[in-house]
């Protein structure tokens, strides 16, 4: 997503899609991508748990259950902004599984959390992001410096 949406802004030429063989529906690689206010939620919701009693020790997946590929990802943000994105489909990246979703069952059943944005929410809201901060978090990487520089 920030590599789509730094192409989007112009600061790269286009989107390099890491493999367009794979055995999914359009050969590109899928995954389960959530949105960040949800991810925030599920870990709210997981700290009022524990603050709630004992619940020991438990691992929790977050995410949609629902898998996209990067070329819905990329058609998206073409949505979002108005203007398709470039893309070239190069090699597989080293290490990449083809698909990859979580099963949110147990979020549900634990911690009452489950995914409500969708793929086109995670696409307005970070071109949103990305006009409103063409350089990133620049600024606050200065400052970082800024204080190491101090101490
Ligand atoms: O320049 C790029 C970068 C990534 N990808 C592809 O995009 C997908 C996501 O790649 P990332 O490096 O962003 O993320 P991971 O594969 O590490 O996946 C993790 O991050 C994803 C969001 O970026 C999802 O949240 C996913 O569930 C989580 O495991 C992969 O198919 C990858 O091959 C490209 O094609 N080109």
């Amino acid at each position: 997503m920030p590599f789509v949406s730094q192409v989007c802004v112009g600061r790269r030429e286009e989107v390099s899609v890491f493999g367009g063989d794979y055995e999914t529906e359009d050969g590109t690689g899928v995954r389960d991508y959530i949105h960040v206010v949800d991810l925030a939620r599920g870990h709210k919701d997981a700290i009022e748990k524990l603050e709630g009693g004992k619940v020991g020790c438990e691992a929790v997946n977050l995410g949609t259950g629902k898998g996209f590929s990067v070329l819905d990802l990329i058609n998206g943000m073409g949505e979002a902004t108005g203007k398709p994105v470039p893309y070239t489909v190069v090699g597989r990246r080293p290490g990449d599984v083809a698909s990859c979703y979580c099963d949110p069952t147990k979020a549900e059943e634990l911690l009452g959390w489950k995914a409500e944005k969708g793929l086109k929410d995670c696409c307005d809201d970070s071109w949103r992001w990305q006009v409103n901060n063409p350089e990133g978090y620049g600024e606050y990487v200065e400052e970082e410096k800024v204080l190491k520089s101090e101490n």
